[in-house]
């Protein structure tokens, strides 16, 4: 793997209060990486840190093959070769789409320029558009002039901050498939910033969640999947539904069953309350069973009924809500069900 992007000890802090702290992240060359964590967190700080538009208060950034950022070697962002698309797009309004692409070419001849600005209108499907003005396109033809605007200079690393936050659902999907494919023959390496957690699991080669300025979890989609670090993690990601435990004499108490879970396997955050991750295919319906969960809700889906399950527990350090399971069996809202924990890899986080 050649290492592209190499973040050590990273801390920034805006009016003396901190808002990166410690971030450590290796980038591996034309991998994309997902950038994820509750609003505030940190995350467009740290691409406004990697572009040198904020300046790191501790810590190295290192771009291949020799440029290493620090406090005292701070550098110019046009000398970083670093693009950057923003949620508003940013098109320059009186320029047209050719114009807004040649941009950050004039360190090129005409001729030059004219092939880098038609190979990239052909790539992103802008060829007809070339003379338009921005306020002329969609919102998706504006993003795809960004995203052409951006890869002009043929930067070393891209930065998205929520590339599709603006546009629809559907089209959002399309682009996303899109833009990572042109990424990927490009060979250009990424971060973007999401809200999305589909879009991340989708998109991304790597993830990293960030949480009140710390990356909590960095790597694979699948792995940060199969095994978050913690509950904010898996919270976050929103990889499954939690249900309260509780322990006496060692054993691990639910409002749906006990369970055999060895406590040293514990997540511990120091927290009090226990909680186990539980994933739609880790429940079982029992036919004839006592009643132990209500059906709160019900919705249609390709993978059939999707309900969400509320505890009918009188103790209320066991009870939940939300718990989320499919099923082909038809039950109505309100109906009262008994379900069991199918025995699988447990994941007990102390919250
Ligand atoms: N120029 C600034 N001066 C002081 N504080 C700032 C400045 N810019 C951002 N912050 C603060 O830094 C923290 C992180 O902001 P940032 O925009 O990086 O978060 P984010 O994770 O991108 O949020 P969102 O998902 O809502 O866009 C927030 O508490 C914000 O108020």
């Amino acid at each position: 793997m050649t290492v592209l992007l190499k973040l050590q000890h990273l801390s920034v802090a805006l009016q003396q209060k901190p808002i990166l702290t410690d971030v450590n992240l290796t980038l591996a060359a034309g991998d994309i990486l997902g950038l994820v964590g509750p609003s505030g967190c940190g995350k467009t700080t740290l691409l406004n840190t990697l572009a040198g538009f904020v300046e790191q208060n501790k810590g190295t950034i290192t771009i291949a093959p020799d440029m290493v950022i620090t406090p005292d070697n701070l550098i110019e962002p046009e000398q970083r070769n670093i693009g950057m698309i923003f949620q508003d797009y940013a098109l320059f309004p009186h320029l047209t789409v050719n114009k807004n692409i040649a941009f950050g070419l004039k360190h090129l001849n005409k001729a030059e320029q004219t092939t880098r600005i038609d190979t990239l209108l052909s790539l992103l499907k802008l060829t007809e558009f070339s003379g338009r003005f921005p306020h002329q396109l969609s919102g998706g033809q504006q993003q795809r002039v960004a995203i052409a605007r951006a890869l002009a200079p043929q930067p070393k690393l891209l930065l998205l901050d929520e590339p599709f936050s603006n546009i629809d659902a559907r089209l959002r999907n399309e682009l996303m498939l899109e833009l990572r494919s042109l990424l990927k023959q490009l060979s250009i390496t990424a971060i973007f910033v999401t809200h999305n957690k589909d879009e991340v699991f989708s998109f991304a080669d790597q993830i990293a969640v960030m949480h009140q300025g710390h990356v909590l979890q960095s790597g694979t989609p699948v792995d940060v999947f199969q095994h978050p670090c913690s509950w904010q993690v898996a919270d976050f990601l929103q990889i499954g539904s939690w249900l309260p435990v509780i322990t006496i004499n060692g054993e691990c108490i639910t409002a749906i069953g006990n369970i055999g879970i060895d406590l040293n396997s514990m997540q511990n955050n120091g927290g009090s309350r226990h909680a186990l991750l539980l994933k739609p295919q880790d429940i079982k319906i029992v036919p004839n069973g006592q009643a132990n969960v209500v059906i709160d809700y019900v919705r249609i889906t390709e993978h059939g009924f999707h309900y969400l399950l509320s505890s009918l527990t009188d103790d209320k350090r066991l009870s939940f809500e939300h718990l989320s399971f499919y099923s082909h069996l038809v039950f109505a809202q309100g109906e009262k069900i008994a379900i069991e924990i199918l025995p699988h890899q447990y994941q007990l986080f102390s919250q």
